[in-house]
């Protein structure tokens, strides 16, 4: 892995257009909404819901879902811990870089050790980092596994899967949570309303 911090004699070039300008121009506050749990837990469904309520309130997001950039720009990384917590800081570099730009983030990743998910928020002024919780039983999503991907690492042919045989750290001071109520999965656009409700009390969706 690179070792980082390698440069030297470097300096921060400042540009005229800020963010409050571009704030003003998309009538919106750059933030990042990153969504933790396990696999299969609805990660990439409340992502895509969430980006399309947002869209037709005529606000700007977009979507860095785990499993896209791990055929880009995380490509060269696995699933140990150093590759999960690069893969994490990459993506939390990226996001600040989107919520900079004026958009709202929306980050889905497993994102499973808890000291990686707490580097991203250091990355951004604090209210700018929603962390949203999908706190989906294991045997939910195990029920689910629309990729067959439980099944594999039951039977030992994937190693150290993320709730099988590898950890999972639940937040501990999360912003949202997002659970079953009386044993029922909230649909995908009552889970978007959640963090688009959010998103309008804390002034997110005007400039
Ligand atoms: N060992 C292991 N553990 C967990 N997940 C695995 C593993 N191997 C492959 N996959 C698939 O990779 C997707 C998770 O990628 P992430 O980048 O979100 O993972 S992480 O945040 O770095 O832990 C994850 O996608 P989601 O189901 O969307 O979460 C899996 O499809
Ligand atoms: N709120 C929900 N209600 C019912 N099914 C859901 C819900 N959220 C996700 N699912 C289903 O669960 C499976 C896993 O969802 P997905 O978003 O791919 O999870 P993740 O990105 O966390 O792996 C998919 O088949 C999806 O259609």
């Amino acid at each position: 892995m690179a070792t980082l911090s390698n440069s030297t004699n470097i300096f921060w070039q400042d540009c005229q257009v800020g963010r409050l300008e571009r704030q003003k121009l998309l009538n919106q506050k750059g933030c990042v909404v990153w969504i933790t749990g396990l696999s299969g837990s609805g990660k990439s469904t409340l992502a895509c819901s969430l980006s399309r309520e947002l869209h037709s309130k005529g606000k700007l997001s977009y979507v860095l879902d785990g499993d896209n950039l791990r055929h880009g720009l995380n490509k060269d990384l696995g699933f140990k811990a150093e590759d999960r917590a690069e893969n994490i800081r990459r993506t939390g570099e990226v996001a600040k870089l989107f919520a900079d730009a004026g958009l709202i983030c929306v980050a889905s990743l497993i994102s499973p050790y808890r000291r990686d998910r707490d580097t991203c928020r250091a990355m951004l002024p604090d209210a700018n980092f929603i962390e949203v919780f999908m706190n989906m039983p294991l045997e939910l999503c195990e029920a689910r596994d629309p990729k067959g991907l439980y099944k594999l690492a039951r039977a030992g042919k994937i190693k150290g899967f993320t709730g099988i045989d590898d950890p999972y750290e639940p937040p501990i001071n999360c912003e949202i949570e997002i659970k079953q109520e009386n044993g029922d999965c909230p649909t995908p656009t009552l889970m978007a309303g959640q963090v688009v409700t959010y998103l309008e009390n804390k002034g997110f969706l005007e400039s």
